[in-house]
C-alpha cells in the first residue's frame, strides 16, 4: 500500500528575525538555491557591460569620418554649416547632406583630421564662406545623462562588486586570511517580535511538548531571576520529530510567549556558503543575538552541520561542516550560562546527531516532537480553519478520525486546499465536501497525467489488485478505503486504507496483516507474471520498518526476546543501540517473519485468482475503485470492526 507521501511546504528560511515575512522561496527538498544571488549579480554586471558597450559605439558610430579632401571641397562648395575642432579633431555639420565618397549613404554630420602638414588657408576659407566655427572640444555629441553613465559605470561596478564580496564573503575572508577585508558590518536586523507574533496559542495537539518548554519561556521573560539564584539554564534545546510536526512554529512560539526577538538559520545555508565562511556567519548570528539578548537562536536542518564526524579522511566539504558545527558549539560553550540566549535546534534525523551535540551544556535538552493523535488533530484543525467561514454541515472531529498520521503541516495543507476549492466554485462557505476532496488530493499528492503503456497499466492493475484484496481478506486489518491505478505523486497506483478509529497498541496478527497487504502488491506480480519489477519500492520500506519494529522494539521475535533492541525515536538520540551479535539476529527474524508473510501473501492470492482477476480488470475499467465497490467485485463482505459502528 504505497501511500504517496502528501506534499508539504518543507520551511527554509534565510537568516531572519520574528517580524521579517515568513514567505522566502522554498525548494522541496528544503535547501535554499545558492546560486540565486550570483545569478543577480551576474545578470546586473552583463547589463551594465553591455549598456556601457553601446552607449559608446552608439556615441560614436554616428557620423562617418570623411577625408580632409572631401572636407575642403565641401567647404569650397560652401556647403559646410558649422564646426567643432579640437587640435586638429574636427566635426561638423553640412548644410545639406552629401553623398559619402567612401562608403554607401548619405550624411550630414561627419568629422575629420587636419593633416600636420596641411598648409592651406583653412580658416580664411571658412570665414570666406559663413562657417559657423567653434573652438570646444565636443569629441562625441551624447547627452548629458549617457556621459554622466558611462563616466559612472566603472565605479558603480566596482563599488558593487566590492560590497557585494565584503557583505557575503566579507567576515570569512577575513578569518581565513584577510583577502577581501575586514568583517561585514552585522546585518540589520528588526528585533521587535513582529505584530502577529506566534505564541502557544497557534500551536496544537502537542501540549507535553509546550509544558516541556515553558520554563524556557520562564527563563526569557525573566533571566535576572534566575541569574540571582545561581541557576543554569538550558542553553540549547533540540526538537526532534518528523517534518510537518511544528518544530519551527514552536520556536517561534517560544519567542512569541516570551517577547523576545527571534533569529532563525537553516543550518544548510551556512555549509552552502564558500569555505570558511560558515564558522563566521555562526559567529556573527551568535554575536547579534547575545547583543540583544535575552533572545532566541532557531537553527533547523542541524543534521546537515551535525552528523556524526565520519572517522576516515574528510572530504574539504567535510571541513566546512565541521568548522561550521565546532564554531557552534564553541559559541554555546561560552555562554556564561546566564546570558538569556537559548539556541533551539531542528532535526528530523536526530538518530544521526554527533553525540557531541547532546552533551551537557549544549543540546542537552531533547523535546521529541511527535504527529498528533486525534484530539490534537481536531485542534489543529481548529486552528487552521479559524480565518476560513466553515458551513453548518462540516464536521472536524470526523475529518479528525479520517486522518491519522497526517502532520501539522499535511493539516494545515488540507484545510487551505479546501479553501481553495471552494473559492474555485465561487461558495461563500468550505463544505464537508470541500474538506473530503481536499483530503483526498493530499493524501494522494496531485494527480498526475502520464501515458502509461497498456502493459504497465495491466501489471500496476495487478499490483495494486494485490494489496486491495489482501488488505480485504485479512481480518481485522483496516478497511480498503480506495483503490486506483491514476498515476499520483511519485506512485503509479495507490491503495488506501486508513482505520476506522485510531488505534495505540497493535496486535502482532494486525502488524503480520500489514506486512501481507503490503507484500501484495509484489506476490500479485509474482502470482500473475512469474517475475517482479521495481514498482515495490516503497511497500518494501514499510515493510522491513514494521518487520524491525517487532522485532527489536515490540519485543514480538522469541529469539530477539523482550528487548529494546533497536532505538526508537525518543531513545535515537542518545545513540543505544544492540551489540552486534544481536544485531544478526535481529536481521535473521526480520527475514523469517517478512518470508512467512510473502508465501502466505502468494498463497492466498493463488487461491483467490478469480477475485484478483475481476479487481484487476474493474481496474483497468474504471481506473478507480471507492471502497463499496472494491469489496463488491471482489464478493466480500466487510465486517463492521469499528466498535462504534
Ligand atoms: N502542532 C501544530 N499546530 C498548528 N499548526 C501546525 C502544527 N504543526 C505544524 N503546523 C502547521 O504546519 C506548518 C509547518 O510546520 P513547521 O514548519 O513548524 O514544521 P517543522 O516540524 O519545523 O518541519 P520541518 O522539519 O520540515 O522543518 C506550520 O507553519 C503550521 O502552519
Ligand atoms: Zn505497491
Amino acid at each position: 500500500m504505497s501511500n504517496a507521501a502528501p506534499p508539504r511546504k518543507n520551511p527554509d528560511q534565510p537568516w531572519r528575525t520574528e517580524g521579517t515575512p515568513d514567505d522566502s522561496p522554498r525548494r522541496r527538498d528544503g535547501r535554499r538555491m545558492p546560486g540565486k544571488w550570483w545569478g543577480l549579480v551576474v545578470t546586473a554586471v552583463v547589463v551594465f557591460f553591455l549598456a556601457y558597450i553601446g552607449l559608446n559605439y552608439l556615441g560614436a558610430g554616428n557620423e562617418p569620418t570623411i577625408s580632409y579632401t572631401e572636407f575642403s571641397k565641401q567647404v569650397s562648395d560652401g556647403n559646410v554649416k558649422k564646426i567643432y575642432s579640437k587640435g586638429d579633431a574636427i566635426q561638423g555639420q553640412l548644410k545639406s547632406s552629401e553623398k559619402n565618397p567612401d562608403g554607401g549613404g548619405t550624411y550630414t554630420k561627419f568629422r575629420t583630421q587636419r593633416p600636420a602638414f596641411a598648409d592651406d588657408d583653412l580658416w580664411k576659407n571658412l570665414s570666406s564662406h559663413d562657417v559657423t566655427v567653434t573652438a570646444r572640444p565636443v569629441v562625441q555629441q551624447r547627452s548629458v545623462l549617457s556621459n554622466l553613465l558611462i563616466s559612472l559605470v566603472p565605479i558603480v561596478l566596482l563599488v558593487g562588486v566590492w560590497v557585494f564580496f565584503v557583505r557575503r564573503f566579507g567576515g570569512g575572508m577575513g578569518g581565513a586570511g584577510g583577502m577581501l577585508g575586514r568583517k561585514a558590518p552585522p546585518k540589520p536586523v528588526e528585533l521587535r517580535p513582529g505584530t502577529q507574533r506566534t505564541t502557544f496559542a497557534d500551536v496544537a495537539g502537542i501540549d507535553e511538548v509546550k509544558g516541556e518548554l515553558d520554563d524556557v519561556v520562564d527563563f526569557l521573560e525573566h533571566p535576572d531571576a534566575y541569574r540571582r539564584m545561581g541557576a543554569k539554564m538550558p542553553r540549547g534545546v533540540l526538537l526532534a520529530g518528523p517534518p510537518g510536526t511544528g518544530k519551527t512554529l514552536l520556536a517561534r512560539a517560544v519567542a512569541g510567549e516570551a517577547g523576545v526577538p527571534f533569529f532563525s538559520a537553516s543550518a544548510s545555508e551556512f555549509i552552502e556558503m564558500i569555505v570558511g565562511v560558515g564558522a563566521s556567519r555562526v559567529r556573527e548570528l551568535f554575536a547579534e543575538a547575545r547583543k540583544v539578548a535575552p533572545s532566541i537562536i532557531f537553527i533547523d536542518e542541524i543534521d546537515t552541520i551535525g552528523r556524526q564526524r565520519s572517522g576516515g579522511a574528510s572530504v574539504s566539504g567535510h571541513d566546512e561542516r565541521e568548522q561550521t558545527l565546532n564554531q557552534i558549539l564553541t559559541e554555546m560553550d561560552g555562554f556564561s550560562g546566564s546570558e538569556g540566549v537559548v539556541v533551539i535546534a531542528a532535526t528530523n534525523r536526530a538518530d544521526i546527531l554527533d553525540a557531541a551535540l547532546t552533551r551537557p551544556g549544549r543540546f542537552d535538552r531533547v523535546v521529541t516532537v511527535s504527529p498528533p493523535d486525534r484530539g490534537g488533530r481536531e485542534a489543529i484543525l481548529r486552528i487552521h480553519t479559524r480565518e476560513i467561514p466553515l458551513a453548518d454541515d462540516v464536521d472536524l472531529a470526523q475529518l479528525a478520525r479520517t486522518t491519522p498520521g497526517m502532520t501539522g503541516a499535511d493539516l494545515a495543507n488540507l484545510a487551505n486546499e479546501a479553501a481553495l476549492l471552494a473559492v474555485r466554485r465561487k461558495q461563500d462557505k468550505v463544505t464537508q465536501p470541500n474538506l473530503s476532496e481536499a483530503l483526498e488530493k493530499v493524501q494522494l499528492g496531485a494527480e498526475r497525467s502520464l501515458i502509461m503503456p497498456e502493459e504497465d497499466r495491466r501489471r500496476t492493475a495487478y499490483h495494486e489488485s494485490g494489496h486491495a484484496l489482501l488488505g480485504m481478506l485479512q481480518p481485522g486489518a483496516d478497511p480498503v478505503r480506495k483503490v486506483t491505478i491514476v498515476p499520483r505523486g511519485r506512485a503509479l497506483g495507490v491503495t488506501m486504507s486508513t482505520p476506522e478509529v485510531e488505534r495505540y497498541a497493535l496486535s502482532e496478527g494486525y502488524l503480520r496483516g500489514r506486512i501481507i497487504g503490503a507484500l501484495g502488491g509484489m506476490a500479485a506480480e509474482q502470482v500473475v507474471y512469474g517475475v517482479v519489477t521495481t514498482g515495490a519500492e516503497n511497500d518494501l520500506e514499510q515493510v522491513t520498518n514494521i518487520a524491525r519494529g517487532m522485532v527489536a522494539r515490540w519485543g514480538m521475535s522469541e529469539r530477539v526476546g523482550r528487548l529494546s533492541a533497536l532505538p526508537g525515536d525518543a531513545q535515537q538520540a542518545y545513540g543505544l543501540a544492540a551489540a552486534p551479535q544481536t544485531l544478526d539476529v535481529i536481521d535473521a527474524e526480520m527475514r523469517r517473519i517478512v518470508d512467512g508473510c510473502y508465501e502466505e501473501a502468494c498463497r492466498k492470492l493463488e487461491e483467490h485468482r478469480g477475485r484478483l482477476d475481476a479487481l484487476a480488470e474493474a481496474l483497468l475499467e474504471h481506473e478507480t475503485l471507492e471502497e463499496a465497490d472494491a469489496y463488491r467485485i471482489a464478493g466480500i463482505t466487510r465486517l463492521a470492526k469499528d466498535p462504534k459502528a
